[in-house]
């Protein structure tokens, strides 16, 4: 082998031992992340409203003084990560540390924030399932999460309040997010509906928004007798419990946020056919409106490795917690016209997430 050849093959092999690096400690970001938030350092910086020097943050933390000398490598990973920026106001002399869009949707006093999902997901209740995917491979189980718990992810949910609260607070978390966005953008979706189910709507974040800008609209939050117990029906909005693989509630409307990837191919056509029975047995055909992340599969779509990543990311995490899948167009598609619907339409303005319409 020539000199040249060599030098290539020793710099092949030192980037993939920096590739295998970064990938064996990529739980860093996530997990120094989460101490950041333990230790409440977005409220913070965002309580002291402009740049806030590395000196004064320390002094304002809950720590012992003796590792107050640690605090700057935590903020300096988290800053490469693009959770904080260092700025200098042109009065001061010392630069101090901001939040960014990111950290700023951490914040616990904003209504938006994603703190609650971080926090669950990171709870060992579900990290350990990640445990067991070699395992599961070679079992019987039909996820991960059985093999870790013994039990399907919603069983333990109903069997374990400390579960069921930590889910239901950090899917409120991003229901609060996508309503805003829903209601803004989408008003049409919901123009002559009378009547609109939320079918494993959580506690009821989505359809309290829809029945407050929508007062004709009658809004019955559907979903298991765990999650909607205490829950007190007001004005248009009222809470059902109850299991959509046996009836859902008759109306004109059915919406799903983040249900049908929950579930394979089989359980989603049943979920459909039962929406398809709730919406045409009051003789009108009404809708169902699903919302959901349809991944993308162009090479031009391809492009943009953060999205992919997180579609992937996604793809992973319904297989390891529960039966789902995230799907492509073609995908939805065939579920959809499995269950018996005519046609659908796809307004993609969520992100990485769209609003489809399926017609019966
Ligand atoms: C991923 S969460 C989505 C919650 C809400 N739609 C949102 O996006 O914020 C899935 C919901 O489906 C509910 N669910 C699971 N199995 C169900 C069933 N058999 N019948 C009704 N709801 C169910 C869960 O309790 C949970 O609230
Ligand atoms: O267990 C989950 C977690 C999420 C999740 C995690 C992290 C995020 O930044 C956003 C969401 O989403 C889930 C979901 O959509 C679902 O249908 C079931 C379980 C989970």
């Amino acid at each position: 082998m020539g000199s040249q050849n060599k030098e290539l093959e020793a710099a092949r092999l030192l980037n993939a031992q920096t590739h295998i690096w970064n990938h064996t400690l990529s739980f860093i970001n996530s997990m120094s992340l989460k101490s950041a938030i333990d230790l409440n350092i977005p409220d913070i910086i965002h309580k002291h409203g402009k740049p806030m020097p590395l000196s004064l943050l320390a002094s304002s933390l809950q720590i012992l003084p003796s590792k107050s000398q640690y605090i700057h490598r935590l903020m300096r990973i988290l800053t490469h990560s693009g959770f904080f920026s260092l700025r200098k106001l042109p009065d001061e002399v010392e630069e101090g540390y901001v939040l960014t869009d990111a950290s700023t949707l951490l914040t616990k006093d904003n209504p938006l924030s994603l703190t609650p999902l971080l926090l669950a997901m990171l709870d060992p209740i579900l990290t350990k399932p990640w445990y067991q995917v070699a395992n599961w491979f070679q079992n019987e189980d039909p996820t991960s999460f059985h093999t870790a718990h013994g039990k399907a992810f919603w069983e333990y949910a109903g069997d374990e309040p400390k579960l069921n609260h930590f889910f239901n607070d950090a899917m409120a978390s991003d229901a609060r997010l996508v309503t805003s966005v829903v209601i803004d953008k989408c008003k049409v979706v919901f123009k002559g509906l009378e009547s609109l189910v939320d079918v494993g709507g959580g506690t009821g974040t989505m359809a309290k928004a829809i029945a407050k800008t929508f007062p004709e609209i009658q809004c019955t939050v559907f979903d298991l007798p765990h999650v909607i117990h205490g829950l007190q029906d007001s004005g248009n909005l009222k809470f059902v419990g109850g299991d959509m693989f046996e009836a859902i509630p008759p109306s004109d409307g059915i919406l799903m946020k983040w249900i049908l990837h929950d579930w394979n191919d089989e359980e989603c056509v049943k979920i459909l056919n039962k929406c398809k029975e709730a919406i045409t047995s009051k003789g009108k055909e009404g809708k169902v409106i699903i919302i959901d992340m349809i991944m993308e599969n162009s090479k031009e779509d391809m492009d943009d490795d953060e999205s992919v990543e997180t579609q992937l990311f996604f793809d992973m995490l319904m297989m390891v917690l529960l039966t789902g899948k995230e799907r492509n167009e073609k995908e939805w598609a065939n579920l959809i016209f499995s269950a018996g619907f005519s046609d659908y339409k796809i307004t993609p303005v969520l992100g990485l997430r769209s609003l489809i319409e399926a017609f019966p």
